[in-house]
């Protein structure tokens, strides 16, 4: 089983990861496959001047040596440079009083109100700090380390934008062009759309408003069968959701067609079966889909296409032209807090998704062909390959 934990305030010194159940010897080096992901996440057009303060990398202080896993748990840091500017306000020594940086004045559709009840803080600082995305970059590089290991077993994936502040962006999907992911502003590779988008995210800005968006994770090379039809906790579909919606400022999910499948008939949703022998097709022979509306999952589990998981970002709850709040010190009515802030992290919030996303498909790979190494793991998958081709 692969667990993940994290521990870290925004403005602290550092996010703590704990990931525990990666196998032993994957080869792993932070600076090769976790740090570009970690540059990935801070990336997109419309991101706030804390993004040019923090430069991202992972420091591996456990469960690694000599660039490979050793089976241990696996413990990493990710600096806060910000935190040089906060040490103060953020110290856990006692005292600090009147606070600096107090937030009184609760944001709509952020944490403070809520986790200010829940927690007893008056401080909504005590609850932002946390609830902050900032949190997103342990995420990515817990999910940068079950992207590896999916990789070794011939997993391979994409994480893009597909629309934003209601301006369609897909341009359909090409895995012969990943890299220009990393060349586009906007993580699409529909590059006519970009100048309009950029166009209302600078309107956004201007008028002190923000954007959400539609981003998409995509993995192809999954084997059949990762998750189970047999009970409720273990379908792959609810994990990956539960995992994406997890995710700050996620409002929905949607496998393959999802919410336009349930507006068409039964005939033009399902996808036929078809299989290629290996006599005609040597080196692709087994059971396909005609079609891929399902997006890889039937009955909560990997059909062996391509999973397509899709997900709404909301906009940005902090507005610089704020929304009517009330100010929990005097109950007076006030305008929101200003915080330095994101016009849109829609981007960003792409790279999220494809890293829970991959943390649930880890695990479910470690459920069905768990070991202690890679190389009975990479040996039990290409079995389980020669297997369903032949079925
Ligand atoms: C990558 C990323 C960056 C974000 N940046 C900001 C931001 O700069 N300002 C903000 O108010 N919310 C930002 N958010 C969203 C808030 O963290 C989120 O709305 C808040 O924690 C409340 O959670 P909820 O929206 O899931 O209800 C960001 C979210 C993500 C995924
Ligand atoms: C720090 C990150 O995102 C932050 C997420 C965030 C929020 O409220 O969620 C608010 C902003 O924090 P700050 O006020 O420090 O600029 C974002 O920058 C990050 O993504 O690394």
């Amino acid at each position: 089983m692969l667990r993940f934990f994290s521990a870290g305030e925004s403005h602290g010194p550092a996010l703590t990861v704990l990931l525990d159940g990666v196998p032993a010897g994957l080869a792993l080096v932070a600076s090769e496959h976790i740090d570009p992901w970690l540059r990935r996440r801070q990336g997109g057009y419309g991101r706030g001047r804390r993004m040019v303060i923090e430069s991202d990398c992972a420091q591996i202080l456990a469960g690694v040596r000599a660039g490979r896993t050793t089976g241990a748990p696996i413990s990493l840091q990710i600096e806060n440079r910000d935190w040089r500017n906060w040490s103060e306000i953020m110290s856990p020594l006692p005292g600090g009083e009147p606070r600096k940086r107090a937030l009184t004045e609760a944001r709509p559709g952020h944490a403070d109100l809520t986790g200010g009840i829940k927690y007893g803080h008056k401080d909504l600082r005590d609850v932002l700090e946390r609830a902050s995305a900032r949190e997103t970059a342990s995420r990515v590089a817990a999910g940068a380390i079950a992207l590896r290991l999916l990789e070794t077993v011939g997993v391979q994936a994409c994480a893009r934008v597909v629309a934003l502040g209601g301006i369609p962006c897909d341009g359909g999907m090409d895995w012969e062009r990943l890299s220009d992911l990393d060349e586009s502003p906007l993580r699409t590779f529909d590059r006519d759309a970009e100048a309009a988008i950029i166009a209302r995210i600078d309107e956004a800005k201007r008028s002190g408003d923000t954007l959400g968006g539609v981003v998409e994770a995509r993995f192809r090379g999954l084997p059949v069968g990762l998750g189970s039809h047999t009970q409720w906790d273990r379908k792959l579909d609810g994990r990956l959701a539960g995992a994406v919606m997890s995710i700050q400022a996620i409002k929905a999910v949607e496998i393959g067609d999802g919410w336009a499948a349930a507006g068409a008939p039964g005939s033009q949703v399902h996808d036929p079966i078809g299989y290629r022998s290996a006599a005609e097709h040597p080196g692709e022979a087994g059971y396909y889909r005609q079609s891929n509306r399902a997006g890889g999952l039937e009955a909560g589990m990997t059909t062996g296409e391509e999973l397509v998981v899709r997900a709404a970002m909301k906009p940005i709850a902090t507005l610089m032209k704020p929304l009517p709040t009330v100010d929990v010190l005097t109950h007076e009515a006030a305008d929101a807090a200003r915080e330095r802030s994101d016009t849109t992290a829609v981007p960003a919030a792409s790279i999220v998704v494809l890293a829970m996303s991959a943390l649930i498909l880890a695990d479910a790979l470690m459920e069905k062909f768990g070991a202690d190494t890679v190389r009975e793991i990479t040996e039990r998958v290409a079995a389980h390959r020669d297997f369903a081709s032949t079925f």
